[in-house]
């Protein structure tokens, strides 16, 4: 944790909607006229797409068939936590970016599948805003969320986050519904154990309900819309939460136990404004006193 230099990490494991939720965060800080820069966590991957290949079919033969992207393993973690760290001393760092598709790679310059240079943050943030797959592990190698000073989960129930996964990695990556499938099963080792353990470290979760029935995935024509949905949103810590004032703001929700809320799904940009600015406000404001 850093006063100073303050870091949000917002994790969530592939689908689960990261990238979403970053456009509401976009949109308080340019309201609140916070300076962030932002780290995506797959720039921390170890391998580009023809290394990872030629990996996963090493590990393969050496018998481990849980190696993933997922993986410890297969991430630059202590690199991710001494970012981290140098972000929290001097509101320095640097990142890169991991280009998933023609559409990035027109962006950055790079062939698909492989990464940019690393390049320093810009001076004079406010804030380190991450957003990715990893960023509050704890192992025996880093602590992750001993940096960061405010931790978001975004975790839709299961099938919901293979749907989201399936049509967003179909329709912007090109693969096939059979290949995704694939890629879910070799990841389900270490989405156990690497992905599911860091919603006990974030201070909220933001958990996506679907009220449709989503009992096979991997047919599901559409991803259920935000109207067929709910979202369970649970605090870590209730202490200081205006639980009333965010009942009586958010029409249609309700509390589901002394920590949580459930809002209607076409709410959540309402509730994610209403809670986390107020947050970020202050993060911002102790790290100017600072
Ligand atoms: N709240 C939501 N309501 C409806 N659709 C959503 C919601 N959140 C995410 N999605 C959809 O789910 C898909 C995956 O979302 P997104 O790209 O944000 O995931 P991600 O967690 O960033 O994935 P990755 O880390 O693999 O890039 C997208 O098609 C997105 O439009
Ligand atoms: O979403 C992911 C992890 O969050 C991707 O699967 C990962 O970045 C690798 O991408 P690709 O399979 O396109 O090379």
């Amino acid at each position: 944790m850093s006063k100073k230099h303050p870091i949000i990490s917002v994790v969530g494991s592939s689908g689960a909607g990261t990238s979403t939720v970053k456009h509401t965060f976009d949109q308080i800080f340019r309201r609140e006229g916070v300076k962030a820069v932002s780290i995506e966590g797959d720039a921390f991957h170890k391998f580009n797409r023809k290394d990872m290949k030629a990996e996963l079919d090493r590990q393969y033969a050496a018998g481990n068939h849980g190696f993933s992207h997922f993986s410890y393993e297969a991430n630059e973690l202590k690199e991710l936590e001494r970012v981290f760290r140098e972000y929290g001393e001097t509101g320095a760092g640097k990142t890169r970016h991991y280009v998933h598709d023609d559409e990035e790679s027109e962006r950055y310059g790079v062939p698909p599948g492989n990464f940019t240079e690393w390049a320093p943050f810009e001076d004079g943030s406010d804030l380190l805003f991450y957003e990715g797959l990893h960023g509050a592990v704890v192992n025996d190698e880093v602590n992750l969320p001993q940096y960061a000073d405010l931790k978001i989960g975004v975790v839709p129930v299961i099938n919901l986050e293979w749907i989201q996964k399936i049509h967003r990695d179909k329709a912007k990556r090109g693969y096939t519904t059979e290949a995704v499938t694939d890629v879910i099963l070799r990841r389900m080792h270490s989405y156990v154990h690497c992905i599911i353990p860091q919603f006990t470290e974030t201070d909220i979760n933001f958990q996506r309900v679907p009220v449709v029935d989503t009992s096979n995935p991997l047919v599901a024509r559409w991803i259920p819309t935000p109207d067929e949905s709910l979202v369970v949103i649970r605090f870590k810590n209730p202490r200081g939460i205006d639980f009333s004032y965010l009942i009586s703001m958010i029409h249609g929700s309700w509390m589901s136990r002394a920590n949580s809320i459930v809002i209607p799904g076409g709410k959540l940009d309402l509730a994610m404004q209403l809670i986390l600015t107020p947050m970020i406000e202050r993060l911002v404001s102790e790290s100017k006193r600072a």
